[in-house]
């Protein structure tokens, strides 16, 4: 797959505070690429740097082999983390001047915008002024303005923010159709569920720098450990005391206990004493978001250093 957009060492600071530091990745066409972090990683940063909004430091942004004042900006889309639309336009003159600003035909921007506004159920509301809307009905118009201009790279800084789960969903959807006819999309977002529905690779940032990279299926082998859950009244003292336990989780009578990344599930399982409670019994991966977590959190480090002073 052709590689549209290439990040190379980027750094930057702000008033002598490193914020990000050597930062590479790359989107290809057709490709969901997530960048994650807790609050303040650094990933509007990133994307305002990609942008051309901020000049980063170091480190090089190319869209295929361009750089800088070279990169034809009217190839790509931008949905900003600030939400933001001139308050007293009408809905259909707002989408036809942001075409306009990349140079797109407008009675084709014109369609196009009909066409999104009926998919995204906006239909009707060409005429509204955008004070009138509702934040999530605005969102939508400000999406639609992010891709009337068919851009071939298009970011999206925390698209489902402030979207009821419905929107969430048909954005999800239209995201999915856009990579499908070949729009390299990446995307910022701190709903975890989301990003592992629908994303392809992901890239995760922690204090400015990156600590995951690959593809959700990677990802899940190197960092998702297994976790047994068990129905049943059971003293979390004794599971802690288990082998390959690293924490135990429990909420009424279930218990979630995390497994280390050495456990062979099977023999675990064999090692149970007879005497625990079990109504229900399950073992599954940890999900992006209980990653997430772990990784927000410096559990993974803690786990890897008592792991080297073993
Ligand atoms: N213009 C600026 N001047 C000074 N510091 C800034 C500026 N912009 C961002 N920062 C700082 O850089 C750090 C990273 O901010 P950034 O907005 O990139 O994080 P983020 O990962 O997008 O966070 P969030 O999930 O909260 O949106 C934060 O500590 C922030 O305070």
């Amino acid at each position: 797959m052709e590689t549209i957009l290439t990040v190379e060492g980027l750094g930057k600071s702000f008033k002598e505070r490193q914020i990000v530091k050597d930062i590479s990745f790359n989107v290809k066409r057709g490709e969901i690429m997530a960048v994650l972090g807790p609050n303040g990683a650094g990933k509007s940063t990133t994307i305002r740097s990609i942008m051309g909004i901020l000049y980063p430091d170091e480190g090089i942004v190319k869209f295929h082999q361009c750089e800088a004042g070279e990169i034809p900006r009217n190839k790509i889309g931008y949905l900003p983390e600030e939400r933001g639309l001139y308050k007293n336009v009408k809905v259909m003159d707002m989408i036809l001047y942001l075409a306009e600003l990349k140079d797109y035909p407008i009675k084709k921007a014109k369609e196009r915008a009909l066409h999104y506004l009926a998919k995204l159920g906006l239909e009707g509301k060409e005429k509204v002024s955008v004070e009138e809307l509702s934040k999530g009905m605005a969102q939508k118009v400000q999406f639609i303005g992010s891709i009337i201009h068919e851009p071939e790279l298009l970011i999206l800084d925390e698209p489902f923010s402030g979207l009821d789960p419905v929107s969430q969903e048909v954005f999800k959807s239209e995201i999915k159709e856009l990579a499908q006819s070949g729009t390299a999309i990446l995307l910022s977002s701190h709903q975890m569920n989301m990003v592992e529905e629908i994303c392809d690779r992901l890239f995760m940032i922690h204090r400015g720098q990156r600590v995951i990279e690959g593809t959700m299926i990677d990802v899940k082998n190197e960092y998702a450990n297994f976790k047994c859950t068990i129905r049943g009244e059971n003293e979390a003292a004794v599971l802690e005391r288990l082998s390959h336990v690293s924490r135990v989780e429990q909420k009424g009578d279930v218990s979630i206990v995390y497994l280390n990344q050495e456990v062979v599930v099977p023999q675990w399982l064999k090692q149970l004493p007879e005497t625990l409670s079990i109504q229900e019994l399950s073992i599954d991966r940890i999900s992006l978001h209980e990653i997430f977590i772990d990784i927000a959190t410096d559990r993974h480090i803690i786990k890897e250093e008592s792991a080297s002073h073993a």
